[in-house]
């Protein structure tokens, strides 16, 4: 076990001795409900005596645990210190039926609304949030921690046009490298390395009841959020999801697998030609093979530089994943092919202002000006 999850657990045992009851409404003006999600509903309230805004965040007492309760607050509290991580406030106490505790408050949404707004997310938002997550996922990693739950609903908007997010909802962090039981789930976001275990979860899911065969145990890696983080990066750009479910028997997933080793079987061959063959620094220098091999119709819109990092993050195989501190060298550049056009039509216009600066004939008829105006 790590410093930190050892820390962790300390912190648990000693906030359970000093859990109180108390009454919401003695404290808290509750003002209106900011969201719900699986494990309970998130209210924004003003403390009455400091005026502070806050997210009330109630975990009912029938369905969690007090362990469960204490190890999301106090993750929240004093690990999740980077900007753009939902940090708690040092506020806990438990009611007849729910714990309860204080986090910063989001004023502006979560992602998901962003995403599925009219407007949607632009590609300079997409990228920005995408920035910021790198390093608070990076920053969550770095103390031996794995998210688990990244997905839109749990990106939080601390300001308009998503220049501020937070990534919220700790409740499946865990220390890396624990062992847990592999479910899979009917989602992009669930990692394909959890496939093996879809018959037994679905089969557990018609019965209602536990099957007799043994549970698939997996450890826990970094792995899984740079899966989570893909996923994101393409909802982001095109407000959809890239197909149904990470599995071989989706159609989408299937022709994204095809690609992707249609372009490394490409990669290997030029490798025996003893041609350059770190596929990052390929993509970005070269525009890599990413749009030579037919790209599956669902990606058509990406630019080859958003293709290569897709590849990068989605590695079906996860030791060969990338982390997410990778994503910032894929900034600044177009992400969206509709945007690369663009890019070169404003270079031709820039070109063209160029020119008629230098009154057509460019330097050559600046000398020759010069050297008349000179006789
Ligand atoms: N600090 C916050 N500020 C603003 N809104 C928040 C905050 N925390 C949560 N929310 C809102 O409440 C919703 C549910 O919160 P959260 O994801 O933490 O709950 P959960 O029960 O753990 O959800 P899940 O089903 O994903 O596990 C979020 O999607 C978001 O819209």
């Amino acid at each position: 076990m790590s410093d930190t999850a050892r820390d962790l657990d300390e912190l648990c045992y000693l906030t359970a001795q000093c859990m109180t009851p108390m009454v919401t409404s003695e404290h808290f003006r509750v003002i209106k409900k900011l969201g719900e999600g699986s494990y309970g509903k998130v209210m924004l309230a003003v403390h009455k005596k400091r005026g502070t805004p806050m997210a009330l965040k109630f975990f009912p007492r029938c369905s969690t645990t007090l362990h469960t309760f204490l190890r999301e607050y106090n993750l929240s509290l004093s690990f999740c210190t980077h900007p753009s991580l939902t940090r708690a406030l040092g506020i806990f106490f438990s009611t007849p039926s729910h714990y309860i505790f204080a986090q910063q408050a989001a004023l502006y949404g979560d992602l998901y609304d962003a995403i599925v707004s009219d407007m949607g997310v632009s590609e300079v938002q997409a990228q920005s949030v995408m920035s910021q997550l790198s390093g608070a996922v990076s920053y969550l990693h770095s103390l031996g921690f794995v998210h688990r739950d990244i997905k839109p609903e749990n990106v939080f908007l601390c300001a308009p046009n998503c220049r501020w997010v937070k990534l919220g909802d700790f409740g499946l962090v865990r220390p890396h490298g624990t062992q847990v039981r592999a479910v899979w789930y009917e989602s992009p976001f669930c990692v394909p390395e959890v496939e093996q275990a879809k018959s037994k979860t679905r089969k557990n899911a018609v019965n209602q009841q536990k099957e007799e065969t043994e549970d698939i145990w997996m450890p826990v890696e970094p792995s899984l959020d740079s899966w989570a983080l893909g996923i994101l990066t393409y909802c982001l750009l095109t407000s959809c999801f890239p197909w149904e479910e990470s599995t071989s028997d989706d159609p989408g997933y299937h022709q994204f697998c095809n690609w992707f080793n249609n372009i490394k079987g490409k990669e290997e061959s030029e490798m025996g030609q003893n041609k350059q063959t770190d596929s990052k620094k390929r993509g970005r220098d070269t525009g890599g093979d990413e749009a030579a091999v037919a790209v599956p119709s669902q990606f058509e819109s990406l630019s080859t530089l958003a293709l290569t990092l897709l590849r990068r993050l989605l590695h079906p195989l996860p030791c060969h994943r990338a982390m997410p501190d990778e994503i910032l060298s894929y900034l600044g550049g177009p992400w969206l092919l509709k945007t690369e056009k663009e890019e070169k039509r404003r270079l031709q216009e820039a070109q063209e202002e160029a020119r008629k600066i230098l009154g057509g004939g460019g330097v050559e008829k600046d000398i020759e000006m010069e050297r008349k105006r000179e006789r």
